[in-house]
């Protein structure tokens, strides 16, 4: 299976439909890959809080359109990242968006875990509830988004809903750098998966990027990473690993469930 991670620069001096029409054509140019991943809130910037009331869309506003053309141009399945969801109903939402190769919908994911603690997106959006999982020939994706990373009860429940693949797109900051590598690599061990996570490049809102997407094997090995700046990652990978790992290492297997807690 070839998948193609497109590490977007986000930077302010580009308008958000020339970043639209931009991603668009990348997107277009991974003709004869299986699989396209774009990153988090990629219109606006993970960080620019201040636009995701200005930005947000409807669910099958602009950037469906553009990525469910785009995906079916390119005959591949496009997970487009995030948008600034507007509910009609409710909250912004930080919501994701998976498309056949035929540009259908397979999928929204509402993120979950929000960041910010008490400010930005924690506040300005509302939180997801539901696990999603698309199936794909020869693999399941489990998606989750940047600050879920962070949160492995998250990783092991797409697991039990046979998650093979762990898709996170992203915009994580510079500064921890280090955690984004460590935590995608502890998900695929713990997990025994393929996680193929795709962060931004740029810098707005002030936040400097980290880039650095990275893909690694259910084994923890490091099939390949970005650098710093824009940059489309390509890699093969094989989903058949995944079962051949959970059968010859069977750690999943060990899991205890429902343990008591301490007795005081
Ligand atoms: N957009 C995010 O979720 C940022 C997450 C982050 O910066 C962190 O977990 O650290």
């Amino acid at each position: 299976m070839r998948a193609s991670l497109i590490q977007i620069a986000v930077n302010e001096d580009e308008s958000v439909d020339s970043r639209r029409q931009r991603v668009a054509a990348l997107v277009r140019e991974q003709a004869g890959a299986d699989l396209v991943v774009l990153p988090e809130l990629w219109t606006t910037g993970a960080f620019a809080h201040e636009e995701f009331g200005r930005e947000a869309e409807p669910l099958e506003g602009p950037t469906y359109e553009t990525m469910a053309k785009a995906a079916s141009d390119a005959g591949v399945w496009l997970h487009a990242g995030s948008i600034p969801e507007r509910d009609p109903d409710g909250p912004l939402y930080n919501t994701s968006l998976v498309f056949s190769p035929s540009g259908e919908p397979v999928a929204a994911y509402r993120k979950i875990h929000r960041f910010g603690f008490d400010k930005g997106e924690a506040v300005l959006m509302g939180a997801g509830r539901d696990l999603v999982t698309v199936r794909l020939p020869g693999t399941t994706l489990g998606v989750a988004t940047c600050y879920d990373l962070r949160f492995p009860e998250l990783f092991r429940g797409l697991v039990d809903a046979g998650a093979e693949t762990l898709v996170i797109p992203a915009g994580w900051p510079e500064r921890r750098r280090a955690h984004w590598t460590l935590l995608a690599q502890a998900r695929a061990v713990e997990n025994q998966a393929f996680v193929l996570a795709c962060g931004t490049a740029g810098t707005h809102a002030g936040v400097p990027q980290a880039g650095h997407s990275i893909v690694v094997d259910p084994w923890g090995e490091v099939l390949a990473e970005a650098g710093p700046d824009e940059e489309v990652l390509t890699v093969d990978f094989d989903p058949a690993k995944v079962a051949a790992t959970r059968e010859q290492f069977p750690a999943l297997k060990d899991r205890v469930l429902g343990l008591e807690p301490p007795r005081r």
